[in-house]
């Protein structure tokens, strides 16, 4: 399996409607242009693409010796099971749902939370992103799959989809929120999902006990172009907007083995320390919140 550049009759880029905002064009030409080996090599190890962190204890026993020349394949192997478990936990929290129920995955990325959905669930994945070339290659790996009937993606800002009101068993955002005001993404979450339905966000975001986003945290923005928010904006959002929180996790200490590992891999990008040093200061979380549209 290596990571294609797909083209479909059908593919989502058709039609492209106009960004919302200078911003959401800013943000979809980054996802556009995006093609980071430690993407898509990890992607590359069993066709699930994320575009999101990892949680849990690094298996040392299957890394072996780092002397070893099958051992920078391993570690990318370890990685990606990282980040796919991190995937499983989110879907963990989404409660009972049906093959005949729909969900929505909000920045949907190269698809690999979808495809894991319908794979556990036997339902459908609507997914939205604000880059063509991610929708397109999302398509494309559904169609690979033969799966394209139950999984899709498609050019849409978050905040105004074309879906029915109540429409939704449940919806998600996996480190996909921190690019939109969170009271218009949660009165749209709302809008789409069924009373009883469950929302779950796995995110970064700045602690308030640190005082104001640190140096750090403003590192990670500036690297991704997105506007970290605090925990207390999460839950001040969702209280707004008919959505009650069931569980707050902080995997803070789940994700930190993941980043250290990455840190000596070949595949880093430079914005390691900013995560290890803000998760280890306490003035950034990684935390999952899951919770019921009422
Ligand atoms: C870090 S990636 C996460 C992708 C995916 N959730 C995953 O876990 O692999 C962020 C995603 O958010 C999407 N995004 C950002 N702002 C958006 C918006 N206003 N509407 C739709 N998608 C948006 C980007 O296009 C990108 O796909
Ligand atoms: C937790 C926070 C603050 C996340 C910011 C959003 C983001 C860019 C996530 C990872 O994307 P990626 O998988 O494309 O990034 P990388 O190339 O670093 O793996
Ligand atoms: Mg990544």
């Amino acid at each position: 399996m290596t990571s294609t550049e797909f083209t479909t009759a059908d593919h989502a880029s058709a039609f492209v409607p106009s960004p919302a905002t200078p911003y959401q064009g800013d943000i979809a030409r980054y996802w556009n242009n995006e093609a980071r080996p430690v993407n898509l090599r990890l992607g590359d190890v069993d066709g699930l693409y994320h575009h999101h962190y990892g949680v849990g204890a690094v298996d040392h026993a299957a890394l072996g010796d780092p002397q070893d020349s099958e051992y920078e394949k391993k570690l990318i192997a370890e990685l990606h099971r990282l980040e796919s478990a991190q995937a499983e936990i989110l879907l963990d929290h989404l409660g009972p749902i049906g093959r005949d129920d729909t969900l929505m995955d909000a920045g949907c990325g190269r698809g690999g939370s979808m495809v894991m959905a319908h794979q556990r669930f036997g339902c459908t994945v609507e997914g939205v992103t604000l880059s063509a070339k991610q929708a397109d290659f999302a398509n494309g790996r559904a169609g690979e799959l033969g799966i394209e009937d139950h999984v899709r993606a498609r050019v849409c800002n978050m905040l105004d989809t074309p879906f029915e009101t109540g429409q939704m068993a449940g919806s998600w955002n996996n480190e996909s929120s921190m690019y939109v005001d969170l009271h218009d993404l949660f009165a749209e979450h709302s809008r789409v999902l069924a009373v009883g339905g469950r929302y779950v966000t796995i995110t970064g975001c700045w602690n308030p006990k640190y005082g104001q986003p640190s140096k750090w945290v403003s590192q990670i923005n500036a690297h991704f172009e997105c506007n970290i928010h605090s925990r207390r904006e999460y839950l001040r959002a969702m209280a707004d907007n008919r959505l009650v929180p069931q569980a707050v996790i902080d995997l803070t200490p789940d994700t930190l083995p993941y980043w250290e590992l990455r840190a000596t891999s070949s595949l880093v990008t430079g914005i390691e320390e900013a995560f290890i040093e803000s998760y280890k200061d306490g003035s950034f979380q990684y935390v999952l919140i899951a919770a019921d549209r009422v």
